[in-house]
């Protein structure tokens, strides 16, 4: 779990409170108060990227599909790009997320895409991997990309 803290800044425009990036995980949980600043990476079909608000509604939680997912679901669903502008309002934003990843850890436990989604007319896009590798890649990943998963892909 982590909650964040975006203190109230007077020159809000010059600076961001989190950077775009896809949460590494399965899913993310994420609960946010009234103030807003999160916004989502579209891009529509002539390839136009924007950024779309994700507008606060009281007592909704926001669910994120992260870099897992993608990877287990050899892409059927596809992390989503975000981040957090700052607000121009006096008072601070304040937001939880809980990241669903895997609990087995171990050295001989892979992950990728999962077998019962994987056929010769879908093959694997990414190739298998412990959870010590994929958390071991992201921590010293470029922050500001969707990089981790081309560390996995099987071509690129
Ligand atoms: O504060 C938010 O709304 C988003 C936080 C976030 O993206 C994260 O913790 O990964
Ligand atoms: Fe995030």
């Amino acid at each position: 779990m982590v909650c964040h803290y975006y203190p109230h800044c007077p020159e809000p425009e010059r600076t961001m409170g989190i950077v775009p990036h896809t949460d590494p995980g399965v899913l993310t949980v994420l609960a946010q108060d009234g103030v807003g600043g999160l916004q989502v990476k579209h891009q529509d079909e002539d390839g136009k990227i924007s950024w779309v608000d994700v507008k606060p509604v009281p007592g909704a939680l926001v669910i994120n599909v992260g870099d897992l997912l993608q990877i287990m679901s050899n892409d059927k669903y596809t992390s989503v790009e975000h981040r957090v502008v700052m607000n121009t309002r006096e008072e601070p934003r304040v937001s939880i997320g809980i990241f669903f990843s895997p609990g087995k850890r171990g050295d001989s436990v892979f992950y990728g895409p999962l077998p019962e989604l994987v056929s010769s007319e879908n093959p694997p896009k990414y190739r298998n991997f412990t959870m010590s590798e994929f958390y071991g890649t992201f921590f010293s990943r470029d922050l500001a990309s969707k990089a981790l998963l081309d560390n996995f892909k099987l071509s690129p």
